[in-house]
């Protein structure tokens, strides 16, 4: 039963609260859409043994994510998240509760995740980009093209190496064998972070999910040794301490000597923390790619838009963006169409949303598919198409509803590196080949990720100079 002062919502059954509704949809998000109909704009709803409240408009969202802020920093006590982060969860920059920790760990990683565009830093990533995507193409090259191929695991290694390299300073040949596993387990993370499990909302149910919560434990422990063993080593054997950092990494082992608040833990799962960034942008590249064979239409205008910037002679660069709005239009829509959920919320005080009363320790969904997708945002919502993105003078315009990576203080830290990263290699791929599907095309709403063994395509080379 609801207290008087909180929202509406549907009425509870016993232990699993409304757990069952959200199978009536493909995503959660559309279910929160429909019960937004019934019981407003924000209502209540008791999932298992949690309080959650649904946000599901703009206005209220940036009440949330902007002007109370600081009462909704904290994040779900789901056991999931402590087995992939060493047995707590705070260990991990996302699904931390706030604190002073928190910020300085977002402080020290803005100059390096958040490069700004005529920084030293954005010519050191572009930089970093360019020289990876040779070698990515090269890999490319080794392949029977006649025959569909297993993309992913090329798109992955490349983005880790984009990120080890700029992060690290080192890379990886893509046959040795310890990088591969750990490319996998990385994906095979970011696939599990990315769907729910009902464990997450009844705990008790734990013993059922005692294999695969091994497996999540096991996972980051595999990914620990390599990143201590094969990274942080040899930086702690050349830290030279009167000289400005090389790169992440050493900025990372610097501040461990002069922040009494920062532990050895907190450096090595920060740095494993970005690292496992790359998934992010190679899932969102492969989830690009399936768009764009779906709308063939698209690619044609990627390659003409390449063709025209580069003159066929050159591979495209991250200085070339400004010039290839259709491009970054198509990595928006993408962004739109996928609709990544936000981490949820959670409030840390007793608090209020549009006058109603929400106690400390409610779970906070913000409904961002609703904002990506709703009728009341965006014309024929439903169709994929880059050019919504494009001012009639053909410049990128994004809407101030459309925050794909969130907003107020714990929006997403790696926004720019993503849009880097995936223009660079979504801009090489589609000048060097005709990309076509090989087949059905898995793909989940309401989600970036794809499974770590997706769909193959058909790549066939183009006439290029090189
Ligand atoms: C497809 C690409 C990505 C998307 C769509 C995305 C989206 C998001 C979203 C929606 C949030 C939650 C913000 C909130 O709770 O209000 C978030 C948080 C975060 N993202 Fe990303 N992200 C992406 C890639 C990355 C990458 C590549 C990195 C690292 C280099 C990264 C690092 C983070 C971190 C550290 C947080 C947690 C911030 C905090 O809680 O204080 N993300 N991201």
């Amino acid at each position: 039963k609801n207290n008087p002062g909180c929202a509406p919502g549907p009425r509870p059954w016993p232990i699993i609260g409304s757990l069952h509704l959200l199978d009536k949809y493909k995503t959660p998000f559309q279910v929160f859409t429909e019960l937004s109909k019934l019981y407003g704009d924000v209502f209540s709803i008791d999932l298992g043994t949690s309080r959650c409240v649904v946000v599901n408009n703009f206005k209220l969202i940036k009440e949330v994510l902007i002007a109370k802020g600081a009462d909704f920093g904290g994040r779900p006590d789901f056991i999931r998240f402590h087995k992939l982060f060493g047995g707590d969860r705070n260990n991990s920059l996302a699904l931390c509760d706030w604190s002073s920790l928190q910020r300085t760990r977002r402080s020290i990683a803005r100059t390096y995740c958040s490069p700004r565009f005529t920084s030293l830093q954005y010519d050191h990533v572009n930089d970093v980009g360019t020289k990876e995507i040779a070698v990515f193409l090269r890999e490319l090259r080794k392949l029977d093209l006649s025959k569909p191929c297993d993309l992913k695991p090329l798109v992955l290694a490349a983005c880790a190496n984009m990120f080890t390299q700029y992060m690290c300073s080192t890379s990886f040949d893509y046959n040795d064998r310890d990088f591969k596993t750990v490319v996998r387990t990385f994906d095979e993370i970011f696939w599990e972070i990315n769907q729910g499990y009902a464990v997450d909302f009844l705990p008790w149910l734990l013993p059922v999910y005692s294999r695969h919560m091994k497996k999540l434990s096991d996972w980051a422990s595999g990914i620990r040794q390599f990143i201590l063993a094969r990274i942080i080593d040899e930086h702690r054997a050349t830290l030279d301490h009167g000289s400005p950092p090389r790169d992440f990494t050493d900025a990372l082992l610097l501040h461990l000597e002069e922040d009494p608040n920062m532990n050895w833990q907190h450096i090595i799962f920060e740095l494993e923390d970005f690292l496992g960034g790359h998934s992010a942008i190679g899932n969102l590249v492969m989830v690009t790619l399936a768009a764009i064979v779906q709308h063939p239409e698209v690619a044609k205008r990627i390659q003409a838009e390449v063709d025209t910037v580069t003159g066929g002679k050159r591979r495209p660069n991250l200085f070339d963006k400004a010039a290839m709005p259709y491009t970054e239009a198509t990595i928006w829509e993408t962004l739109r169409t996928a609709s990544s959920p936000i981490v949820p919320h959670v409030a840390t005080v007793d608090t209020e949303i549009d006058g109603f009363l929400v106690d400390k320790g409610t779970v906070v969904f913000v409904n961002n598919y609703e904002l990506n997708l709703g009728q009341d945002y965006w014309n024929d919502p439903l169709s994929f198409k880059p050019e919504r993105f494009l001012s009639s003078s053909g410049k990128v315009v994004k809407p101030a509803h459309f925050i794909p990576f969130s907003t107020g203080k714990r929006t997403c830290i790696g926004q720019r590196l993503v849009q880097c990263y995936t223009f660079i290699i979504l801009a090489n791929l589609i000048q060097h080949f005709d990309i076509k599907r090989a087949g059905n095309l898995k793909l989940q709403p309401g989600c970036v990720a794809v499974p770590p063994d997706c769909f193959q395509l058909m790549l066939t080379p183009r006439r290029t100079t090189d």
